[in-house]
């Protein structure tokens, strides 16, 4: 069976505005390599220019007031199952398709409210979609981020114009016909390629009435103040982590061991929710850190080509994120104990080898920024005081985990962490089919189910004047 995932190398060059593949206008292009040995995948992939934009949103405006506005919640339920049948037979990866089961889901679910005439009006209120939305998206979860907004947008009446990272286009252009293909009209979802200089267009559009973000704090802040110099339009952030893993010593140690480190090595690192800190306390920090530290070391042996079926991780996504990684690695020598790693893995490609720091200096910059490698921090400490104190010593407040078989202390733990999901006995979860996002800098607003839709609807209120 051929998978969807294979996108014909002649559509490299394409954008997908209004169900089929397009020329962009802009002469402006740039070059995909493999990173496993850094050869070059295409040079042409677009960078789409105002043009590319304005006809993708114009193409998006009349979906929204057209043909699609004309679908009933049931309609826009089954187009969502069709799709996710689709996605199933043709070998998507499973996390892809909760998001869109959950989404159909929840089509006929919006309820709106009612209040009695009690000072002579009637008061109804009903949860209007926004119009023609944008997603912009993160290199590290090119078709998770994808279909989780789209379910979301598209459940609620709305149409979306996807923007990809330009380190991974070629999977959402890939799936992008696939839309059409389960129902939904030509014009619902689109794909624009490109950089920076795209993603601002859309977030600086005057028409476009939300933008769904996941990506850097940085990049965030920018959206942001797009939105307000240009239309206010609605902003979800899902940014950065710097997620702590807290073990104390009545935990299941294996099982902590396991979450903690497939939660730092899982694509390498690169991954919101990565357990990049790690706090031991000390009865166990001897016994815990050799383990860990093993099990890093072994790790390494099993970096290789992510096709290869034996190799449990792969590369970073590009030369210049490995470029990063060690660069932030290197100044954090200084700051902290090197147990392992630190280095560039191979020859050609770019991995970075499984890399564990112990005790950083309070303000070491690894200690307090993301990394976004296979890097992590770990940490000894005698009290729960204390280690609450220096899990939510951070600007990031995504994920914690806490790992005690004392369920008193687990909720009271949960309770204390400043993130928006804490894992008990788990961290770094990337599909919870619950709301997921951030507190403090790591974002503003949820993804998934109820918490998602409100933020893709506006309530409008009517009231009726029962005295005329
Ligand atoms: N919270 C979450 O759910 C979640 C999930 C995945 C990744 N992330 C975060 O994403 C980051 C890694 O992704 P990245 O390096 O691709 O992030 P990034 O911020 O560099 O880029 C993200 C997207 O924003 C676009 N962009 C860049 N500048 C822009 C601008 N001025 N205006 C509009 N768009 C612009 C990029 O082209 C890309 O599509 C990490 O910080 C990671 O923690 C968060």
């Amino acid at each position: 069976m051929t998978s969807i995932m294979t996108l014909d190398p002649k559509r490299y060059d394409k954008l997908y505005l209004n169900g089929e593949y397009v020329a962009s206008h802009s002469p402006d292009t740039y070059t995909l390599k493999n990173p496993k040995d850094n050869s070059i995948v295409t040079t042409a992939v677009p960078i789409a220019s105002p043009e590319d934009v304005e006809t993708a949103v114009k193409n998006a405006e009349a979906a929204f007031h057209g043909p699609w506005s004309q679908f009933t919640a049931m309609q826009r339920s089954e187009c969502l199952m069709a799709l996710a049948k689709l996605l199933e037979e043709e070998l998507m990866p499973i996390l892809t398709l909760d998001s869109l089961t959950s989404g159909a889901g929840w089509t006929d679910k919006q309820k709106g409210d009612y209040s009695p005439a009690d000072d002579g009006f009637v008061k109804l209120v009903r949860h209007e979609p926004l119009g023609v939305c944008a997603a912009i998206n993160p290199f590290n979860a090119p078709l998770a981020t994808f279909f989780l907004k789209c379910a979301s947008a598209l459940a609620t009446g709305n149409v979306m114009i996807v923007k990809p990272s330009e380190k991974t286009p070629l999977g959402s252009l890939a799936v992008a016909p696939s839309f059409k293909r389960a129902g939904f009209p030509p014009g619902v979802v689109q794909v624009i390629t490109g950089d920076g200089s795209t993603g601002s267009l859309l977030a600086d559009h005057m028409r476009i009435r939300k933008v769904s973000f996941t990506g850097s704090v940085a990049t965030g802040r920018k959206i942001q103040e797009a939105s307000a110099r240009s239309n206010l339009k609605r902003v979800t952030l899902e940014l950065g982590g710097k997620s702590p893993a807290v073990v104390f010593d009545d935990a299941n140690i294996e099982n902590a061991l396991n979450w903690t480190i497939n939660g730092i090595l899982t694509r390498s690192g690169q991954l919101c929710v990565a357990a990049s800190r790690v706090y031991v306390q000390k009865s166990i920090a001897d016994e815990f850190i050799k383990q860990y530290v093993g099990r890093m070391r072994e790790a390494t042996d099993c970096l290789g080509d992510p096709q290869d079926q034996n190799i449990k991780f792969g590369p970073m996504v590009d030369e210049s994120q490995l470029l990063r990684v060690q660069q932030m690695v290197n100044k954090g020598i200084p700051d902290a104990e090197l147990l392992v790693g630190g280095g560039r893995h191979g020859d050609t490609g770019c991995s970075m080898e499984p890399t564990v720091f112990l005790n950083p200096k309070p303000d070491a910059e690894i200690y307090k920024q993301e990394i976004f490698g296979p890097v992590s921090i770990i940490k000894t400490f005698e009290t729960e005081e204390e280690v609450l104190q220096m899990a939510n010593d951070t600007d990031f407040g995504l994920m914690s985990g806490v790992f005690t078989k004392d369920i008193t202390r687990a909720l009271r733990v949960s309770a204390a962490l400043e993130s928006g999901v804490v894992g008990v006995n788990c961290v770094s979860l990337q599909s919870i089919q619950a709301p997921f996002g951030g507190k403090k800098q790591s974002g503003i607003g949820r993804e998934f189910g109820e918490y998602a839709l409100r933020l893709f609807t506006e309530p409008k209120t009517i009231l009726i004047n029962m005295g005329a």
